[in-house]
């Protein structure tokens, strides 16, 4: 087992991740308050995983209810958090219980959200179950819904007490979903950690392959990475660097989710096609060498992601980018690749540079 720590002072928390985490009752045992637990699921994960988590939990004495969402992005939204509410006010669930999301960041974001919000805050445990909410989702504190008209638009920060990725769950994750934790995994090597992207580069064929020692590795530096961002920028408030560079591919990214619908093209997809997106636009503005630009497209391309996005137009993505969290005083903020393993959050992009990024990066 690995063993990260998320340093926030009284609030830091223990990031787990290896094989057969589930079944380990004693590590989320440890951390309640009482013996109660709400485990947050969904159809799909609640069949393969949750007796695998409840059991070794009711071996020692935690009285658990279960909730049992439907599946998919379409469904994080305000009517699926009012069911979370609805259980937790009909088992008259107080303060001192627990919150398990079980499942992808879907269920993480909304269990999550739930988590902060019902009686002004209550604990929460996270069990990611799909890459991508294992390299990215359950670590650092966002939760939140979508707004039709933008992603998380609605949201708190509340940091769980416990991350326990048990990556034997990876095994029944469709390989369209593996790619997608892909995306932000790649990431984390453009925005900082360029030695980290070769190791990519030389290792994406054994990540494509489920090999168990390269994804373990992979996890865990997605994660140390996530983990020292957040340490040093928790709710996002240095203007420059900091955490929003996690943001990276996301403005053009939540602008094809939102502006398809939600669920038609999954979030690493969108982040993957939005990463080449500001790369094609660091490259117009002298940041990014065009070889540069070809290393991260063909890394994307190894990882099955799209490397191109939807042709919505460029006036639509800017009416849809126009939501992002990072506008400030109504100035649309990009993260921008400055080579790879350095990013820099830039609000002074030409809008015309903009909409020529999009078009070249957008076909079909
Ligand atoms: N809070 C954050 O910091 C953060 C970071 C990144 C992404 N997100 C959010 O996370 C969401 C995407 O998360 P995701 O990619 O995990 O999607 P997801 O939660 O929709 O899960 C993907 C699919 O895989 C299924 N699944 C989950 N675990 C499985 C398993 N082990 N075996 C088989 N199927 C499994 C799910 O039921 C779903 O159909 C988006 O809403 C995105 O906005 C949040
Ligand atoms: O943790 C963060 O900070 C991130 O930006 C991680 C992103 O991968 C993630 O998609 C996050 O939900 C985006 O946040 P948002 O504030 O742009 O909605
Ligand atoms: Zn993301």
């Amino acid at each position: 087992m690995r063993k990260l720590e998320l340093a926030l002072g009284e609030r830091s928390y223990s990031i787990l991740i290896g094989p057969r985490l589930l079944a380990d009752g004693d590590a989320i045992s440890s951390c309640l308050d009482s013996r109660r637990a709400v485990i947050v699921s969904n159809e799909t994960v609640a069949p393969l995983y949750l007796e695998r988590l409840a059991a070794p939990l009711r071996e020692r004495g935690v009285s658990l209810v279960s909730i049992i969402l439907p599946d998919g992005e379409l469904h994080k939204n305000a009517e699926t958090l009012g069911r979370i509410y609805d259980t937790l006010m009909a088992e008259r669930c107080d303060r001192t219980t627990t919150l398990i999301a079980l499942g992808g960041g879907v269920i993480g974001d909304l269990a999550g959200y739930a988590a902060a919000t019902y009686q002004r805050g209550i604990p929460f445990i996270q069990v990611p179950t799909t890459l991508l909410s294992q390299v990215d989702s359950s670590v650092g504190g966002k939760t939140g819904i979508n707004h039709p008209r933008g992603k998380n638009m609605i949201g708190a920060f509340w940091q769980p007490r416990l991350v326990l990725a048990d990556t034997d769950t990876l095994a029944t994750l469709p390989p369209r979903e593996l790619s997608a934790g892909l995306a932000e995994v790649i990431k984390y090597g453009i925005i900082r950690d360029e030695p980290f992207f070769r190791w990519l580069e030389d290792h994406m064929d054994n990540l494509v392959a489920r090999e168990a020692e390269a994804l373990s590795y992979a996890i865990e530096r997605s994660c140390a990475n996530k983990a020292e961002v957040v340490a040093g920028d928790e709710r996002e408030t240095a203007r420059d660097g900091g955490r929003a560079l996690l943001n990276l591919g996301h403005t053009f990214g939540h602008a094809i989710e939102a502006g398809l619908g939600y669920g038609q093209w999954l979030h690493g997809e969108a982040v993957a096609a939005g990463t080449v997106m500001a790369a094609e636009l660091s490259r117009r503005l002298g940041w990014l060498s065009a070889t540069d630009l070809e290393r991260i497209r063909q890394l994307l391309a190894r990882a099955g992601l799209p490397i191109s996005g939807p042709a919505l137009g460029a006036a639509r993505y800017l009416d849809l980018m126009g939501h992002d969290k990072k506008v400030l005083a109504g100035r649309l903020r990009l993260v921008l690749p400055k080579g790879i393993g350095t990013a820099v959050t830039w609000g002074e992009v030409p809008e015309a540079e903009i909409r020529a990024a999009i078009d070249a990066c957008c076909h079909g």
